[in-house]
């Protein structure tokens, strides 16, 4: 596969889009099915790169791997290949992407032993794993970190629920920790643990398994640990940040676009964030039509001082919609300070945006000011390199809404996270090529 984008911008776009099922669900989701020898059978799996490395490496583990149809799989981990996880090509595979890392919590309860090289995925500041593994030594683990080879061992005889307070509400280190207390002997009790649907999910399909987890959606999350899960069915939510990047193609474009099957239930603040942009969106049934709009405008604060659009922990605005949300704003009418606080190398990418003649001032690397041209000055295509998941699909809609030709190069990390979304764009009448 080509590893650059050619585009044509400027094309208004029409039609309708489906959301992909959610990356970061899937990673949480096909970890849990080590937690079982029995069946666990997954739809609406993304098919995209950081999901199959987990998938693959769930089969170089020696979890039997059926595909029943297009983003339907059986997994079946009765038997497992420990020889594996502690080679170099697992030291090498887990590397590639982040989620790996909540292969942990699952390995640990069910075996009492984990495996881990420092994962990998985006390159967006210091992405520490103290909590994950702060949670896994209260309920009993012993820690080793082997700093010449960058590889985490956990071990553990059995495992014992207790209090845990979390440092920070980390979304895959909870997930790593509830996973585990789901086996644990006695009661967990997770206080300032993460709540965000993708998490919820995670925990339902974990009772379904058998498990005994109350508190689903709050923050203090109580697990009466049970011997044994079992078997079952599950399917992944629509992808939220799919979601936020096409409402923001389709202000940027000044299109007419209906997201489809989006579960609005589950999208917490994300289209009144859209809103405050001045974008029109309404609600269709389980749909969001977006209407063809000339320009949007920014809201203010009551106090008429300049809006601001930060992240939070959930219910709080996710950090991987940020990117979207100030590409959006660069050809608003009026002004907006993005501030990023969760992640401290998101930012960097507006460059890219200022080159292709947005008006943009980052005051550091936490906080951008976008002044917006009000759609009267439009962007210029350039060439660009995609830095990561999320900055890369904001300069794809940068590229889509400009005039004339971009390239964008290093599209391996906007295929990481987003499944045929060149085919998808073209469906709705985007000049894309792979070259
Ligand atoms: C595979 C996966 O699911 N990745 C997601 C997951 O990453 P991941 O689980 O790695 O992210 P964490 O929730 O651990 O933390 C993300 C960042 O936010 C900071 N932080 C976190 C909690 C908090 O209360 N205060 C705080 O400042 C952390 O220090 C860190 O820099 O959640 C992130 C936050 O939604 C998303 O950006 C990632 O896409
Ligand atoms: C940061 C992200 O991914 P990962 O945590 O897998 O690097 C993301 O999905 O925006």
């Amino acid at each position: 596969m080509s590893g650059t984008f050619q585009i044509r911008g400027g094309k208004r776009l029409h039609g309708e889009i489906t959301p992909q099922g959610a990356k970061n669900e899937a990673l949480q989701i096909l970890c849990a099915v080590l937690l079982t020898d029995e069946e666990v059978r997954i739809k609406n799996i993304p098919d995209i790169h950081d999901v199959n490395r987990l998938i693959e490496i769930l089969g170089d583990f020696g979890v039997k791997v059926t595909k029943n149809g297009h983003g339907d799989y059986t997994f079946k981990a009765d038997k497992v290949n420990f020889d594996y996880i502690k080679s170099n090509e697992f030291k090498k595979d887990g590397a590639k992407l982040r989620g790996s890392i909540m292969l942990m919590g699952p390995m640990l309860a069910r075996y009492g032993e984990a495996y881990m090289p420092t994962p990998g995925g985006d390159k967006i500041g210091r992405r520490r794993l103290d909590t994950h593994f702060q949670g896994l030594v209260e309920l009993g683990a012993e820690f080793h970190y082997d700093e010449e080879e960058f590889f985490y061992s956990l071990k553990a005889k059995e495992l014992n629920g207790k209090f845990i307070l979390l440092e920070e509400a980390s979304v895959t280190g909870t997930a790593n920790i509830v996973m585990a207390a789901a086996l644990a002997k006695g009661k967990t009790r997770i206080y300032n643990a993460a709540c965000e649907p993708y998490l919820q999910q995670l925990c339902k399909m974990l009772n379904r398994m058998g498990a005994n987890i109350s508190g689903i959606g709050s923050n203090l999350l109580t697990i009466e640990g049970v011997p044994h899960l079992h078997g079952t069915e599950h399917t992944m939510l629509p992808d939220m940040v799919e979601i936020g990047s096409w409402i923001g193609l389709a202000a940027m474009t000044k299109s007419e676009i209906t997201i489809k099957n989006v579960n609005w239930n589950q999208l917490g603040v994300i289209p009144n964030t859209f809103r405050k942009l001045g974008i029109q969106l309404e609600q269709s049934n389980d749909d969001i039509f977006i209407p063809a709009q000339e320009n949007y405008k920014i809201q203010k604060f009551i106090d008429g001082s300049i809006l601001t659009i930060s992240d939070a922990p959930w219910p709080g605005f996710t950090p991987d919609l940020l990117s979207i949300i100030l590409v959006v704003a660069t050809q608003a009418k009026g002004s907006l300070l993005v501030h990023q606080k969760m992640f401290e190398s998101r930012l960097f990418f507006v460059d890219k945006l200022i080159d292709m003649g947005a008006q943009i001032i980052l005051c550091d690397p936490h906080r951008a000011t976008v002044i917006g041209l009000n759609q009267e000055a439009p962007l210029r295509g350039t060439t660009m390199v995609s830095p990561d998941i999320r900055a890369g699909n904001a300069l794809l809609i940068a590229a889509l809404s400009a005039e004339g030709k971009s390239i964008i190069h290093n599209i391996e990390q906007i295929d990481r996270g987003y499944e045929n979304i060149d085919g998808r764009l073209k469906a709705i009448g985007a000049d894309i090529e792979r070259i």
